[in-house]
């Protein structure tokens, strides 16, 4: 952004951005490409830039050029379905603003046609069959304007989420160093996946050893882990050296470390304090060389404090501690994550997969409560059952229902807004109005709307575009 330029709202954000290193920066998330899900995603810094033109173009191409004194960003989209002049996004009282210029297909924000529309957080953009993900976010540096393409990361570590990247690159850091690594996070966000990474990034030579505490039988889990001698409990029919020793100059990855019983978390801790292993039915220790990672996505410190696990081995286990958000809140990888499943699911023909816009929108505007596990099983049904072709809406599974005892969902499934006038019932009205009443009492403000009603940000956004509802519109007053 010229910081010769007479508009107040640009110098102030300029400024901002010269003395605070972690102020919120907009960006655009060029997620997926329907013909082409396999192309790389795209992170576009926003700050500094002026206008953002979208249009079609010979190939993908993101550029920058200046006009005057107006820094403008070039989108180029290798979409049949986009116009040489599609849309724009230009700033508006401190906001940005995306408006369609008069496009064959239409601009939709969240499955919503629009001609012109304030962004809010999360909004996904659709222009023609390419979808775009906006976002408010604390950034990494990164050149402003500038256009990320897909990173090449270790398998797992890859993100275009600027807060996750920050705590990758510190988790690449710690990887070669003997600091034990706690992940945290929902089932199925990909801890183990990110435990194998730490490995692979480690250069320790010996294996990978990981182990599910939650599912071994308590009778048998000390000589699982620990091993046992020949003839120490009935059954002990030979020496056995446990997955500890398994793990010898490796990486141990222990899963649902809150699961492990109390006599195995004192076994263990020895373990961790002497680095050697007695097997059950032995006298001598034998010498282990560990890197631990442990994952859980019970609250750790709540447990000790109530007792349920020991304050000295969580001290000793608490090293670099790594939270997955779940995918919800990570949509701006579905992309990438979308790409990755494909070509495990497809190795072949994973190149000429195509998606159809519908099945596109709902793979994007899912809860995945399951996170990457749901997305994963979901996208190798849809290949099976489009048989080769394009995967349409009626391809994808339905949502998964959460298990009891799972993570709270953020928020109920509404089915993804479609274009076109949605049938309301008496119960939408009054939420309509409801949101309506909130949106006035809070000015417009989305997060104090959501907690008002005791939903995610992301419902409440869902519905504004349902209710045709526009915050912006109660900003002033
Ligand atoms: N970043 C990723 N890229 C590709 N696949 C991923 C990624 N993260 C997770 N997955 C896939 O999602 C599935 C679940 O991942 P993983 O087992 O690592 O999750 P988890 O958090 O350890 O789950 P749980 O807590 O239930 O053990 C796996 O099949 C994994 O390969």
């Amino acid at each position: 952004m010229s910081a010769a330029r007479e508009d107040p709202t640009t110098l102030v954000r300029t400024r901002r951005r010269a003395d605070a290193g972690h102020e919120p920066r907009p960006f655009l998330f060029l997620v997926l490409q329907c013909q082409r899900p396999m192309d790389p995603p795209a992170r576009l810094a926003l700050d500094g830039v002026d206008e953002v033109a979208f249009g079609r173009g010979p190939a993908r191409s993101i550029g920058r050029r200046i006009e005057g004194d107006r820094a403008i960003l070039d989108v180029r989209l290798e979409d049949g379905w986009v116009s040489s002049r599609h849309a724009r996004i230009t700033r508006e009282g401190g906001r940005l603003r995306l408006e369609d210029l008069g496009s064959t297909n239409g601009t939709f924000v969240n499955g919503v046609p629009q001609r012109s529309a304030l962004l809010a957080e999360g909004d996904l953009i659709e222009l023609g069959h390419t979808f775009f993900l906006f976002r408010e976010a604390a950034a990494p540096d990164e050149p402003a304007g500038g256009a990320t393409q897909a990173a090449d990361q270790p398998f797992g570590l890859a993100t275009f989420s600027p807060e996750l990247s920050e705590r990758f690159a510190s988790l690449r850091a710690v990887a070669p160093a003997p600091i034990p690594v706690v992940l945290q996070g929902e089932s199925g966000t990909g801890k183990e996946v990110v435990a194998r990474a730490v490995h692979a990034l480690s250069g320790r030579p010996g294996p990978f050893v990981a182990i599910n505490c939650g599912a071994l039988p308590e009778s048998l889990i000390e000589s699982e882990l620990f091993g046992h001698k020949k003839g120490a409990f009935s059954g002990a029919a030979e020496d056995r050296p446990g997955l500890i020793r398994a793990a010898d100059r490796g990486t141990l990855f222990l899963d649902e470390i809150g699961d492990l019983p109390a006599a195995s978390q004192t076994a263990f801790l020895r373990v961790l304090q002497e680095s050697e292993v007695v097997a059950v039915g032995a006298t001598r220790p034998v010498k282990v060389d560990l890197r631990v990672v442990v994952a859980t996505h019970r609250d750790l410190p709540a447990m000790v404090e109530r007792g349920d696990f020991r304050g000295d081995l969580f001290a000793r286990l608490s090293g670099f501690v790594l939270e997955l958000p779940p995918l919800r809140r990570r949509r701006e990888d579905l992309g990438l994550l979308i790409a990755a499943l494909l070509r495990r699911a497809a190795p072949d023909r994973a190149a000429s997969i195509s998606l159809g816009c519908e099945a596109a929108r709902a793979l994007l505007l899912r809860e995945w409560r399951l996170n990457v596990r749901e997305l994963e099983k979901c996208l190798a049904t849809a290949i099976v059952l489009a048989g080769g072709g394009r995967v349409e809406l009626d391809h994808l599974p339905p949502p998964a229902v959460l298990p009891r005892g799972g993570p709270a969902p953020e928020a109920p499934k509404p089915e993804a807004p479609q274009p076109g006038e949605p049938q309301r019932s008496d119960e939408e009205d009054r939420r309509r109005e409801a949101l309506i009443r909130l949106f006035r009492e809070h000015r417009g403000n989305v997060s104090a709307v959501a907690r008002a009603m005791g939903k995610g940000r992301t419902q409440i956004h869902r519905w504004i575009a349902r209710y045709g509802i526009e915050p912006g519109d109660y900003r002033g007053g």
